[in-house]
Order: structure tokens, then sequence, then C-alpha cells
């Protein structure tokens, strides 16, 4: 075996899944059954055993409705060993284990796993803070120190504002200083990271076979240089509307399409594209950082593409050591096939072709 592998995915009392294990091989796994089989829920499962990351509003909606607790564990085999990575959901708080030792969600391999799935087009057609959270997500899986200094930042940025709120005008110069400390260190290194991101997702996106060019651009409230100025000049209005109003919590990822802003110019089709460029561009990232692939989850691989867009999907799960695809059909080439029903996941074999009809 080579690269990370999840061997196995167990869950209990997630969402729709029937509590079981399933194993997985190196390779394609694919997995198809209809709609709300719990083929999402599989992969949004292992994407938090994994990497400790997901975007559910509040983690209750993780867990079995009727029930109070939830668990997912992954077993990983990464660097030539096994590991056991466990979560625990409840209402509002979470446990993480590693190997059965305690450890803040953060310390869980977050290089592991790249999920791919229709939503992402919101990337695209959504508001700054979904691209914001998407760089801030990928720059906090390649350094922890962006994670921690990001953290830092957000609680300086609401004590800020708790202060604006107030009327604490005399206590801003304290707010300020740590703002543009933090604030300054994530520009930089969003800067830094931004100008690869954006080599290796126009790369993709040419890959992909679309003819206009993307270009992906940091648009920035204020600079690095100019930052503690900025917050001066604009603290009466600041006051005035109670919020911090510039600084990288506020700045945006454009994203442009040929000559145009692709949030109002993009077709569906074009906004998959796009977030499909970006999720490569993450993998490309991350495997660069961590020297192995990561794992690659798929969902909904055929919705809203055209087969050149399908077949780059195809190639790309074939290219890495593991991947996990759902459909409503079959996916080409898995060496495992799972069919989802109700929340169970069992071996299938691809449907029986059936002979074509010939009307005389
Ligand atoms: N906390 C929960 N408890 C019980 N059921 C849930 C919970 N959260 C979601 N579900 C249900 O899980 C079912 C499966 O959802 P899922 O998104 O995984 O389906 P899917 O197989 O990906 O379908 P599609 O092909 O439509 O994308 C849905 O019917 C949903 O209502």
């Amino acid at each position: 075996m080579a690269g990370v592998l999840l061997t196995a995915l167990t869950t209990l009392n997630y969402r729709n899944l029937e509590a079981a294990t399933l194993n997985f091989p190196a390779g394609v796994t694919g997995i198809w059954g209809q709609n709300g089989a719990g083929k999402t829920n599989l992969l949004e499962a292992a994407y938090l055993a994994l990497t400790g990351l997901t975007d559910a509003p509040r983690l209750e909606v993780l867990v079995r409705a009727g029930e109070r607790e939830g668990y997912v564990r992954a077993d990983l085999y990464q660097g030539g060993s096994l590991s056991v990575l466990e979560t625990g959901v409840g209402r509002g708080r979470r446990t993480t284990r590693v190997d059965g030792v305690r450890v803040r969600g953060q310390e869980l391999p977050r290089g592991s796993a790249v999920w791919i799935r229709p939503e992402d087009s919101e990337l695209v057609y959504g508001g700054p803070a979904l691209r914001r959270a998407f760089l801030d997500a990928l720059l906090s899986r390649l350094s922890p120190r962006h994670a921690q200094v990001l953290a830092r930042y957000e609680r300086s940025v609401a004590q800020r504002n708790a202060g604006l709120k107030a009327g604490e005008d005399w206590a801003m110069g304290v707010w300020d200083e740590s703002l543009v400390t933090l604030g300054t260190e994530i520009m930089l290194l969003r800067r830094r990271a931004v100008s690869r991101l954006a080599e290796l997702a126009a790369e993709n996106h040419a890959a992909l076979g679309s003819g206009k060019p993307l270009r992906l651009e940091l648009l920035e409230t204020t600079t690095p240089d100019t930052f503690r100025a900025d917050l001066g000049r604009r603290r009466p209005e600041e006051l005035r509307r109670g919020a911090t109003v510039l600084g990288p919590h506020r700045d945006d990822l454009r994203l442009h399409l040929g000559d145009f802003p692709a949030s109002d110019y993009a077709s569906r089709g074009e906004a998959r594209t796009i977030a499909l460029a970006l999720r490569k561009a993450e993998l490309d990232l991350l495997q660069e950082r961590y020297a192995e692939p990561p794992i690659l989850l798929i969902d909904d691989f055929s919705a809203e593409l055209d087969p050149q867009r399908r077949q780059f999907l195809l190639d790309l799960a074939a290219s890495v050591p593991q991947a996990i695809v759902t459909g409503t059909e079959a996916f080409p080439g898995a060496v495992l096939e799972l069919r989802a029903h109700g929340g169970t996941f069992r071996p299938a074999r691809h449907p029986e072709p059936q002979p074509t009809q010939v009307h005389a």
C-alpha cells in the first residue's frame, strides 16, 4: 500500500447512516444509489473523521434525529502505519481522539482528504465570506500557524466590535495594535498562498477544457502598509456602525472568467468547472505540502458536468491512491462498487446492461 488510505469507516448515530463499519480498498470505490440514500452523509462522515472539518451549521444536525450523540471513526493508513481517528459529536460540542488519546480537532491530519461536491459552485456564486472560508480553511490546513493567527484575529475583531458598539473610543489604540499585527500576518500569508493557488487553479481550469481563462484576485480592503492609518481614517464611521469595516475579515477572493466577474456571468456548468479547478488546486497544494496525495472524496460526480469534465474527474480519481466517488449511476473503473440504500451500503454489481430494443 502507498500514500494515505482510509481503510475503514465506522459510523454510529450519524445522520441517516445505519451503524456499520465499511472497509475501503485502495483505488476507486464507487457508491451509487437513489436520492436521499445517504451517499453525501457517508462522504461528510469520512471527511469529518479524517480532517475534523465540517461546514454543518450546528454540530447537532450531524447526530441522527432522536439521538444525543453521533460518532465517526476513520482507520487511516499513513506513513507505513495505521492510526485510529475518532470524533464524537453532540449538542454544541465534539471530542476527538487519535489512537485513544484525546486531542484538539486541529491536530487531525488535515492534509488527508479533499472533498469535491456540487455545492462547491457556491464558491463562485456565493458571497465573499464563502471564498474567505475556502481560502482560510486551505491555509489553515497548510500552516497550523495560520489557523492560530486567524483565530486570534477573529477574537480581536469581535472584541474591537464590542468596544466600538459601546463607544469606547479611548480603548481603540490597544485593539488597533493587535488587529494590525495579526491582520498584517494574515494578509501576507494569504498573498503568498493566493499567488500559487491562482497559478494552479488557472492551469487546472485550462486542463478542464475551458476556453476562457480563470483569474483569481485577492481583493483587499487595506494593505499591510496602510492598515493602521486606514483604521484611524475610518474610526468615526466604525463608531457609528459599531463594526470594524476593513481588514482581512472583509477581503474577497475574486474570481474572473475571461474579462468578467464569474459570480455574475458564469453558467452553472462553468461555475462547477471553476469550483473543480479550485478543488484540484487545493489537492495540488496539500500534495505539495505533505508530499503525498490526499484521499479524494467526490460527491455526485456527474452533476452538471459534460463528458469532458466528467472525464477529468474520472482521470483525477484514478490518479490518486484512493478515491471514494458517489453518484446516481455507477462510476466507471471502480474496484469496489457499493449500492446505497436507506443509509446502508452493500457490495453491488454493475447493473446488467439492458438489451437494446429494436423496433421494426
Ligand atoms: N441528523 C439526521 N438524522 C436523520 N436523518 C438525516 C439527518 N440529516 C440528514 N438526514 C437524512 O439523510 C438522508 C440522506 O441524505 P444524503 O444527502 O446523504 O442523500 P444522498 O444519497 O446524497 O442523496 P442525493 O442523491 O439526493 O444527493 C436525507 O433523507 C436526509 O433527510
